[in-house]
């Protein structure tokens, strides 16, 4: 690729400085070359919201569908590494139980029960590190129950993520893929064909697709669900810790735990970048894009895009638009389940906050989002006070400082385009 138009701010970034902390780069970028050239990327990054929209709309032009997709050389083809036709086939068969209300009735009871256990176990010690203790295994208990995998542990299921990812990894940096990734895969596959002829979501889709293909499938359902929802849960734990008069509002109308999850989303997505590949030579923006070249979107950037966002670095739980944020992605490949790790971050929350009173970040230990794909803090450690006597969890459901009525458990609404 040689690119003949100037992107001075495209050279001048590094990849070091947008895993550490790219937000003062990402606007600079966005206001001057909102789609630029970085050689330490080898493609394109696109940082303004309308920009980021039509990449991720146009799935003909900008395609997922490449073999430098290194989760497919490990997994196979899914709903993840396709586009068009194959991509609606692979999908549909998992979409409706992630339906807003479907993930309510199918999931509300477990997350609730698994975030309480997690709590109970947490609570006497008044500090902990959360995302290790807290916000990962959550993560992991509910995709294991997703996935409806009989007998398998929330154990194992982390130790096939685990190789998995270390084969993924292994493969972007130029390496062959670990035996253990291997190996691990071929032991999911194993598992879910176990659940052929069951009703549980694999089991209803292997109605309508090929065991490898249910597989793979499972594996993007395993990726999607760990890594990001433990970030999405810690990332929105440490903005109300780091903002006590926002923490407050929620504190007292907890309709506005909503509004602080979806800012949370919006500064720090979970997944700050998605990639793309170009199918054709097209125009964007300011730049000529050639076949072939990679087209990384920004959702970090576009999430501060001050012409959608005012004020856009502000934590602001009041948010009127907060939800045109776009941490889920966008388009065909729109996280299937977003509503999902909503309600795992909602019940998250909402736990922590009424059963660990005086809520705290631990001064000893910094924490802040650090990574290039995946942002979150290494650890969240906190403090909370002791209670002095455990009946006092029965008087949290009622707690006095909470005017609101919102249901933590109901229904997402449904998206806004
Ligand atoms: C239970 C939790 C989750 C599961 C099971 C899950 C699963 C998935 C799956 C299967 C896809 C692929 C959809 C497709 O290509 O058609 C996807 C896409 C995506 N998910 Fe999720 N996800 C979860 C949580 C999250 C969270 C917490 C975030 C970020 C905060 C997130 C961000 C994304 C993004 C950005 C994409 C689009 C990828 C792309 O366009 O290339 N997901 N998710």
């Amino acid at each position: 690729m040689s690119v003949l138009e100037p992107f001075p701010l495209g050279a001048a970034t590094t990849l070091a400085e947008l895993a550490d902390d790219p937000h003062p780069r990402l606007a600079l970028l966005r206001a001057h070359e909102p789609v630029s050239w970085l050689p330490e990327l080898d493609g394109w990054l696109v940082t303004r919201r309308d920009l980021a929209l039509t990449v991720m709309r146009d799935a003909r032009t900008f395609t997922v569908d490449d073999p430098r997709f290194s989760t497919a050389q490990v997994v196979g083809p899914s709903m993840l590494s396709l586009d068009g036709p194959e991509h609606a086939r692979h999908r549909e068969p998992f979409a409706a139980p992630f339906r807003p209300r479907q993930t309510h009735d199918r999931f509300a009871a477990f997350v609730e029960q698994e975030t309480d256990r997690l709590v109970t176990a947490l609570e006497p010690a008044g500090a902990a590190e959360l995302r290790r203790s807290f916000a990962g295994p959550l993560a992991v208990a509910v995709v294991t129950e997703a996935l409806g995998l009989s007998g398998v542990s929330t154990d194992t299921v982390l130790s096939w993520y685990e190789a998995i990812v270390a084969s993924v990894s292994d493969i972007t940096a130029g390496h062959a893929p670990s035996p253990a990734g291997t190996a691990a895969y071929a032991q999911l596959r194993a598992a879910v064909a176990t659940t052929h002829g069951t009703s549980s979501l694999l089991g209803a889709a292997a109605d309508r697709l090929a065991l490898p293909e249910v597989a793979s499938n499972a594996a993007v359902l395993m990726f999607g669900g760990i890594e990001t929802t433990e970030a999405m849960i810690t990332n929105a734990v440490l903005h109300l810790l780091r903002h006590p008069d926002q923490l407050a509002l929620v504190q007292a109308e907890s309709d506005l735990l909503d509004g602080a999850i979806e800012e949370s989303l919006r500064l720090e997505p979970g997944a700050a970048v998605v990639d793309r590949y170009a199918t054709r030579d097209t125009d964007l923006g300011p730049a000529t894009i050639r076949r072939g070249d990679l087209v990384t979107v920004s959702l970090a950037g576009a999430n501060r895009d001050p012409a959608v966002f005012p004020d856009p670095d502000r934590f602001d739980v009041r948010r009127e638009n907060a939800r045109l944020q776009l941490a889920f992605a966008h388009g065909p490949h729109h996280c299937i389940a977003a509503h999902l790790a909503r309600l795992e971050t909602r019940v998250a929350l909402r736990t922590l906050l009424a059963r660990l009173p005086d809520l705290r970040l631990d001064e000893k230990h910094a924490a802040a989002p650090y990574g290039l794909v995946f942002r979150k803090p290494a650890a969240l450690h906190v403090r909370w006070g002791l209670r002095a006597c455990p009946a006092d969890h029965a008087a949290d459901a009622g707690h006095p400082r909470q005017r609101g009525t919102a249901d933590p458990l109901r229904p997402d609404p449904p998206d806004r385009p």
